[in-house]
This record gives structure tokens, sequence and C-alpha cells, in this order.
């Protein structure tokens, strides 16, 4: 099978994770990582991230492990125009936006852009629109948490003022008990779930920074939210692990049966599994590369066995 070459843009919680993973990888070299700082916590080769196009040779996948929240919409489509990339990019409300701009971008540079691949968005997509299509009318909720939303925390760290910040997903149990029972109709996402920020900002900053997160579209205006000030000593001590998951809950009437389809993921670390997921979608975008596919796909549009490093002929034997 081809070595595929792969590299890094941004090195946070998600990018030191991908950068892990890679080197668990039968089928993957790592290149470098691409940051906008110089000073990193790594053996691998660090270059700025504005010569990335420079190395573009050398790289059949780049992995783009920035924040969505400014980030990826700022930066994503330049790079989509030099490189196969793939990215986790997790606001639900701009995706056809952001397929749009990458789509654009990877057709007139040639190669794939790979989008919105992890969990939710990602496995979670995957599960929604299969479970969805078994039942001519289909019941189906998405909880998350308890636990550290990635996406949320970003968000949170772009504030002005902010120093240090996270974010956790509390879910309604009631509401999941409900959805497995199959009355989750009037249950939305926004009904069924809460969301708590921890910040670490100057006394004089804490309103303006309240007012910000509280009202943030599509992260935090639509849910009940909360923002926590606390001491750099207390983020350190309790503010530490990133754990997470979530149920997808379908469910329907079959021409008179019954049937519930649940998908469950617990999580021990979010980046880890993200990255995992990351990776996997990596593989696909190669192959899908080499196959001369080029332009935006979501992973609704990718065949599973390109996401495995075993050959499609040993997973028909083994998995089917
Ligand atoms: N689809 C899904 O299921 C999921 C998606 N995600 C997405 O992944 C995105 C990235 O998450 P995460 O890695 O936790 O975000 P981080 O805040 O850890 O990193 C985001 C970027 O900020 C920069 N950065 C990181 N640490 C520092 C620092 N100490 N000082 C200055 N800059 C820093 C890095 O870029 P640079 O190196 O250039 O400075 C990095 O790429 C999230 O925004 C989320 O949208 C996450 C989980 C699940
Ligand atoms: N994209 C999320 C992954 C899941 C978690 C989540 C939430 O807690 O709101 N929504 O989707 C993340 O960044 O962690």
């Amino acid at each position: 099978p081809m070595i595929i070459r792969a590299a890094i843009v941004g090195y946070g919680n998600l990018g030191k994770s991908v950068e892990k993973l890679i080197r668990a990888q039968p089928d993957m070299d790592l290149v470098g990582i691409f940051s906008r700082r110089s000073e990193l916590d790594t053996d691998t080769p660090v270059f700025p991230s504005a010569a990335a196009a420079d190395h573009a040779q050398d790289i059949d996948v780049l992995f783009l492990c920035l924040g969505s929240a400014t980030d990826i919409p700022e930066q994503a489509a330049g790079y989509a125009r030099h490189f196969t990339t793939v990215d986790t990019y997790d606001n639900h409300q701009l995706i056809p936006d952001h397929y749009a701009r990458m789509d654009a971008a990877a057709r007139e540079g040639r190669h794939v852009a790979m989008i919105s691949t992890g969990w939710d968005p990602g496995l979670f997509s995957l599960n929604r629109t299969l479970a969805a299509a078994l039942f001519p009318d289909a019941q189906q909720n998405t909880f998350w948490g308890k636990g550290l939303s990635q996406g949320h925390s970003d968000a949170v760290r772009r504030v002005p003022g902010v120093r240090r910040g996270v974010q956790y997903t509390i879910p309604n149990e009631d509401a999941i008990v409900e959805a497995k029972a199959g009355r989750g109709a009037e249950i939305s996402a926004t009904s069924a779930h809460v969301r708590e920020c921890y910040v670490v900002a100057d006394e004089a900053d804490h309103a303006d920074i309240r007012e910000a997160i509280t009202t943030m579209p599509d992260y935090f205006a639509p849910y009940d939210t909360t923002v926590h000030f606390i001491s750099d000593e207390v983020f350190e001590r309790d503010h530490q692990g990133m754990p997470h998951g979530g149920h997808v809950v379908t469910s329907g009437d079959l021409g008179g049966s019954r049937s519930s389809v649940e998908f469950v993921l617990e999580l021990g670390s979010n980046p880890d599994f993200t990255a995992a997921s990351q990776v996997a979608y990596g593989r696909a975008a190669a192959r899908l590369t080499a196959e001369g596919k080029t332009g935006a796909f979501t992973v609704l549009e990718v065949a599973p066995y390109l996401l495995s490093p075993v050959a499609l002929e040993e997973l028909i034997r083994r998995d089917v």
C-alpha cells in the first residue's frame, strides 16, 4: 500500500493527538508541523504556517488542526488550494458554506478537501444518516456529554480578555431516557443541554466576556449558558481532562413493529478520539486523490473501506 506523507497545521490539543496517532499508522509518515508559533514541545520538524505552500510537493495529506471558531473560516480554503486537506470543522450551521468554499478551492488546486471529520460532525453524522434512512418516519435525537467540547472551548478562548477557558456540555439525563423510549419528538438539542464555561480573566473584563460568550451565535446563544470565572490555580487543578461522549438515538415504526438504534461514544480523551477519526479520513482522502478525485467530501460521501489500512478483500472476509 502507498505510504502517505502527512503533515499537521496547528499544534493544539487536536494537533498533538494527530501527531501521536499518525505515528501509530502502518502506512503514514509525519513530514512536519506548521505553526504560527516557532517554539513547540515536539521532536517533529516545525515550520512556519506562512511557508506551508513551499512544502506542497513533499506532502500527500495536510491535517488542519486549527480552531473552528475563527481559524478554519479564515485559513482552510488557502490550504485547500495547495494540499489535500482534512479538517474537523464543527460549526454545524455553517458547514454548507464551508463545503462550498472548500470545494471551489480544492477543485482549483486539483486536490481533495475532506471536511468536518471527527465524531460530531463525523461518526455521529454517519449514524444519523444511516439510522434515519431505515425508518419511513424516524424519531432521532443527538445528545452530548457530560464532557469538554473542544469547539466550544476554542470559541471561548477566542473572546478578547480570556486567558484560559473551557466549556462543558451537560445533557438532561431525563431527556435521554425519553428519547430512548421513542418519546423524543419534543426534545431539541438546545432544550436538552446546558453549557458551563470556566474562564480565567482579569476582573475588569468579566462582564464583557460573559456577554460575548452568552450571546455568541450558533455556539452559545441558543443554549442555557453559564460562565464561571476562576483563578489560574483552580483552572490548573480542576480543568485538565478532556473526556466527552454522546448518543445518537433513532427509533420508529416499521409497518407495525417498533425498532430503535443507539450509537454511543464514551471518550477518555476527546482530542485523541477526534484525531483517530481525522487520521482515518486522511487515509481515505489520500486514496481519493490517488484515484484522481478533486473537490470537497463529507464523511457521508466516503466508502468505509477507504478508512482502513486493511485490504478490502480481507475486510469482506473479516467484517461483512
Ligand atoms: N468534529 C469533531 O468531532 C471535533 C472537532 N474539533 C475541532 O477541533 C478544533 C481544535 O480543537 P483544539 O485542538 O482543542 O483547539 P486548541 O485551542 O488547542 O488549538 C487551536 C489552535 O490554537 C493554536 N494554539 C494552541 N495552543 C496555543 C497556545 N498555547 N498559544 C497560542 N496558540 C495556541 C494552535 O495553532 P498554532 O500552532 O498555529 O498556534 C492550534 O491549532 C476545535 O475548534 C473543534 O472545532 C474538536 C473535537 C471534535
Ligand atoms: N465538535 C465537538 C464534538 C461534539 C461535542 C459537542 C458539544 O459538546 O456540544 N458537539 O459535538 C467538539 O469540538 O468537542
